[in-house]
């Protein structure tokens, strides 16, 4: 079986705080291997998952300590394959602005796979409930609930944007392929 590389563009988007970063540091290679962009004040992850059509590849675009909401320039989103938006389920203002951020990269790339993802189902006071979160049904795109902290869900946002982009809907990850799992320390 072919089993070279495949490469996409991902871009990471929402407002400041809700757990970008903390996200992409759940992944192995992610973390060691990060290029810092000044110019465009972006770190771009690579994220290799192994897959049974062998190895997928994210260069994941995170924003360096981006504030509140503020739109991104142009740079940021061109060449994309695919993205994710990214709200707190905490956070009610930050689900608002999804639309804002869905605007933000149609701007730029007209047709590309989307998933929308509420991260920190962990906490107790979960303000977006699951029956309130709707905007993806209109826009055709896959919703996951996630926790970064928890590493719950972590791999199917990625599973399904490389379903989507390979056009193999049975393509699976190999187990705990890229999963920074927390040492368990035995006393
Ligand atoms: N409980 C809980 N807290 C989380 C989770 N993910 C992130 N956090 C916390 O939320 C805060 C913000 O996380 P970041 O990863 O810095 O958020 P960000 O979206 O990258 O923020 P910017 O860099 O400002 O865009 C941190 O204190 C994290 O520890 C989660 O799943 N559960």
């Amino acid at each position: 079986m072919e089993l070279q590389i495949q490469d996409f563009k991902l871009i990471l988007v929402g407002d400041g705080g809700v757990g970008k970063t903390t996200f992409i540091k759940r992944h192995l290679t992610g973390e060691f291997e990060k290029d810092y962009k000044a110019t465009i004040g972006v770190e771009v992850h690579p994220m290799t998952f192994y897959s049974n059509y062998g190895p997928i590849n994210f260069n994941v675009w995170d924003t360096a300590g981006q504030a509140g909401n503020d739109s991104l320039g142009d740079g940021y989103y061109i060449g994309s394959d695919c993205a994710i938006i990214m709200f707190d389920v905490t956070s009610r203002n930050t689900y608002r602005n999804v639309p804002k951020w869905h605007r933000d990269i149609f701007r730029v790339c007209v047709d590309l796979p989307i998933v929308l993802i509420g991260n920190k189902v962990d906490l107790k006071d979960r303000k977006v409930k699951a029956k309130h979160i709707l905007y993806h049904r209109r826009h055709n795109f896959q919703y996951f609930d996630v926790s970064a902290r928890m590493n719950y869900q972590f791999e199917k946002p990625f599973v399904y944007l490389a379903r989507r982009l390979t056009g193999k809907s049975d393509l699976v990850f190999n187990e705990n392929s890229a999963l920074l799992i927390d040492r368990i320390v035995e006393s």
